[in-house]
């Protein structure tokens, strides 16, 4: 089976076939690899604003001395992510405002990459484009060895909801869904084929340390408990990639550095991320840094 086949052969769902209170068994449940538990041995689930301070977080940064300040990537096997000649303008009026010039990059099957710029630069237009969130103007963007620009509407949010997960500054959660069906969600739209869905949205949010909070509405829980939730959220259909645009922006240091812990984990059990930040601290914990300014990739040491 070639790639494309094998990505969008995945069994497809349908919101109208789901019963979320039933949960989501085929009957035929064949489980994801579980994820391991991303909290630190050391670290307490969190229970509330006020337990924040007993949160140790400690990264894993001696253990990963090869990584930050753009040190180079030390997989560089199989690239997931490739961007090829992009460029993208937006249409004010009857003007074309070029935002991304020529934009060419890969991210490898494993990497952890960050990409930093000032303002406005066009990092979160890169992102989208990498995320099939938009199309690019002009150039290739290859996802796992597929071509967006060869897929139809329907085999491009197959392959997003699949093999991307996202995670916002601003957690972008349902407020008047449950934790639990905030993870769920995703998969009302795409799903595994065998996965119990239900089940795995408990697991996910167990592995965060939010077992006893999953019956709560987004605004009951604190802001690191929501990005925990977001997280949940963006490994439900287990996908290959992690995009995170600003994930530890609306944060304090303590939460932020929580997360940064919990993506750490993810991308040592071989996920590719790739996190956009303004701050350098955050941004050495990739094993690349990439420079976005004026919609040019400045230093693309790959
Ligand atoms: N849908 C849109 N229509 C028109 N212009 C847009 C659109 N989306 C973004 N832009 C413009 O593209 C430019 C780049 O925006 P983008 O959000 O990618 O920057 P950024 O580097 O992520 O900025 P920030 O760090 O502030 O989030 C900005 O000038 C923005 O106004």
């Amino acid at each position: 089976m070639d790639m494309k086949t094998e990505i969008l052969d995945h069994e497809v769902s349908s919101p109208e076939d789901s019963n979320p209170e039933a949960g989501r068994s085929s009957g035929n449940e064949e489980e994801m690899p579980p994820e391991e538990n991303l909290l630190a041995s050391d670290e307490t689930p969190d229970r509330g604003n006020s337990d924040e301070d007993h949160i140790k977080c400690e990264l894993p940064r001696s253990s990963r001395p090869e990584r930050g300040s753009g040190g180079g990537n030390p997989h560089k096997g199989t690239p997931v992510i490739e961007v090829i000649n992009v460029k993208k303008s937006y249409t004010l009026g009857d003007m074309e405002v070029p935002i991304l010039h020529d934009i060419n990059l890969t991210v490898w099957e494993g990497e952890f990459l960050a990409i930093m710029g000032p303002s406005g630069s066009g990092k979160s237009t890169l992102m989208n484009l990498i995320g099939f969130l938009d199309r690019p103007t002009e150039g290739k963007i290859i996802i796992k060895g597929l071509d967006i620009n060869t897929l139809s509407d329907k085999e491009v949010a197959k392959l997003r909801g699949l093999e991307i997960g996202f995670v916002f500054q601003t957690f972008n959660l349902i407020p008047r869904l449950t934790a639990l069906e905030n993870v769920e969600l995703p998969t009302y739209a795409n799903t595994r084929e065998g996965v119990n869905a239900r089940k795995r949205a408990k697991d996910l949010l167990k592995m965060v340390g939010l077992e006893d909070r999953m019956h709560h509405k987004p605004g009951e829980l604190s802001g690191g408990q929501s990005q925990r939730v977001a997280i949940a959220r963006a490994l439900i259909n287990d996908p290959a990639i992690l995009l995170a645009d600003e994930p530890t922006g609306n944060l304090d240091s303590k939460t932020g550095c929580e997360i940064l812990s919990m993506f750490t984990r993810l991308n040592e059990d071989g996920r590719t991320i790739v996190m956009i930040t303004h701050d350098p601290e955050i941004a050495k914990y990739a094993d690349r840094i990439v420079l976005v300014k004026d919609g040019i990739v400045q230093n693309n040491s790959e």
